[in-house]
């Protein structure tokens, strides 16, 4: 299958230039000036338009078992989805129960992602700890792509990792060259505020950001930081929502660590007036943790992303219809965390971010793909429109009006938590592996087509704090 895109303005994180992109068996064989048409090529006007690096979304969970139920996307949704949003590959987490095999774990996500439209890869969350846990560590490194370790601070009575599970972990992920990444919010002070919250009768969705304020959030990012910098790891923060945790990653950055922060979509344009919403429904449908924070935090986090102290975005997409949030309209700590975003972050954030001025279109690369695939090891085969990369690309029509609705996204779950924005600046085109899989609205997302993507140990992006030790 050959296809050439033609006419556009090609938008990577070092610059942009007019150029045609030729694209043959999933690869991209040429960018250039006025490059000749192969006889059958498909042909895709790009006038006017940028032609950019499929998005990749470093964090989504799609059919993920998680409070007991399971999130509405799974991988063939969810990554339709996001072909239709411009982004083509997620990173998804494997999540083991405590005391499970992680490699056992492992197979199974592998199996369920075998339905993806989209490439997929995986970070393994480290939920308890023995000899086994060191060992399988060693084996998804070695021979399964695998090169970060998650780690959840919070949901006590879960999957939180306590201190000594942390300090191991990060031990282990350093002699193996994988990046440690966590989810920082402090899972004992959650546990604690919950309590209180449900004792004083405050116990609808209102009381879920209550429960976890912004030191809450800031406590675990500085003790992550500080466990990294004693073990001499790098450390990758996931979703930061406030500006005290974004303060810790730039102090840290400052001093030289090796520390690298990621924003969620959702945080950067929704406030935590959802949450005092008279509809029960539509609080309940944003929550999600960390939760939602004051109009001043999305600003820190915009300025983290210009300043570079925030190095991607994600959406942390993990939709939940309304009768799963429903379970917890009397008690807000049964509500199912978690929002979709998955069709929405690159529109998202190239009108909030790019239209107002706050990001050049080749920093909007950096932060939607180029960032992630550097710093999880899949440049520049992800990342950059160059020859021998994947043909995945995104032409994206910056004049181009979408108002955001449930009603009319690919994504399960029934809720948006975008609904009725208006976002300038749209895909018209999303070609994965060199397949045209959107067009002007049209979906065309192939169950099973996505590929896993390995993603070799000691990147290079971050190899050098890795060495140090
Ligand atoms: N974020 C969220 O509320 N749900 C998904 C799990 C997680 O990332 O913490
Ligand atoms: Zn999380
Ligand atoms: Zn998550």
């Amino acid at each position: 299958m050959t296809t050439i895109v033609r006419g556009g303005t090609v938008v990577n994180a070092d610059r942009s230039f007019r150029a045609d992109v030729l694209c043959h068996e999933g690869k991209i064989v040429a960018v250039g000036e006025n490059l000749d048409t192969p006889a059958h090529a498909q042909v895709i006007d790009a006038g006017g338009q940028y032609v950019m690096p499929g998005g990749i979304d470093p964090h989504t969970h799609m059919q993920l078992p998680f409070m007991g139920t399971v999130t509405a996307d799974d991988f063939f949704t969810g990554t339709a989805a996001g072909l239709a949003g411009g982004t083509t590959t997620i990173m998804d987490f494997v999540i083991p129960n405590p005391q499970q095999s992680l490699l056992e774990a492992y197979h199974t996500w592998r199996g369920w992602a075998k339905k993806a439209a989209g490439d997929y890869t995986f970070h393994v969350a480290v939920t308890w700890w023995n000899e086994t846990v060191h060992a399988d560590m060693g084996t998804l490194v070695r021979e399964h792509g695998v090169n970060s370790f998650k780690h959840f601070m919070a949901y006590k009575n879960a999957i939180m990792a306590d201190d000594e599970l942390l300090i191991k972990s990060f031990a282990r992920a350093l002699e193996l060259g994988a990046i440690p990444t966590v989810h920082a919010e402090n899972g004992e002070l959650v546990f604690q505020l919950q309590q209180e919250l449900l004792k004083k009768g405050i116990t609808g969705p209102v009381a879920h950001p209550l429960s976890r304020p912004p030191a809450v959030e800031a406590e675990a990012a500085n003790r992550a930081i500080a466990i990294a910098n004693v073990m001499n790891t790098p450390v990758y923060i996931v979703h930061v929502s406030c500006a005290e945790s974004l303060e810790a990653i730039t102090r840290a950055r400052a001093k030289g660590q090796r520390v690298y922060g990621e924003a969620l979509a959702g945080h950067l344009v929704i406030d935590d007036s959802v949450y005092r919403s008279n509809d029960l429904e539509f609080a309940a449908a944003h929550v999600m943790s960390p939760p939602f924070r004051g109009k001043h935090h999305q600003a820190a986090l915009w300025q983290g992303l210009q300043g570079g102290n925030l190095q991607t975005t994600a959406t942390d997409h993990c939709t939940f219809c309304a009768e799963q949030k429903a379970t917890g309209y009397d008690d807000f700590t049964k509500i199912p965390n978690g929002c979709g975003g998955v069709e929405d972050r690159m529109a998202i954030v190239w009108n909030a971010g790019v239209n107002t001025g706050k990001l050049t279109p080749s920093e909007f690369v950096r932060v939607t793909s180029a960032n992630a695939a550097q710093i999880f090891n899949m440049y520049p085969r992800k990342g950059v429109v160059a020859v021998g990369a994947d043909a995945d690309l995104v032409v994206w029509d910056p004049e181009g009006t979408r108002t955001i609705s449930a009603k009319t996204q690919f994504a399960k779950g029934g809720f948006n938590v975008f609904e009725g924005r208006t976002v300038r600046g749209i895909p018209t085109h999303t070609l994965a592996a060199g397949k045209l899989v959107f067009q002007r609205g049209e979906l065309r997302a192939v169950e099973g087509a996505g590929r896993h993507v390995d993603r070799p140990a000691f990147s290079p992006f971050i190899g050098a704090a890795m060495q140090r030790a």
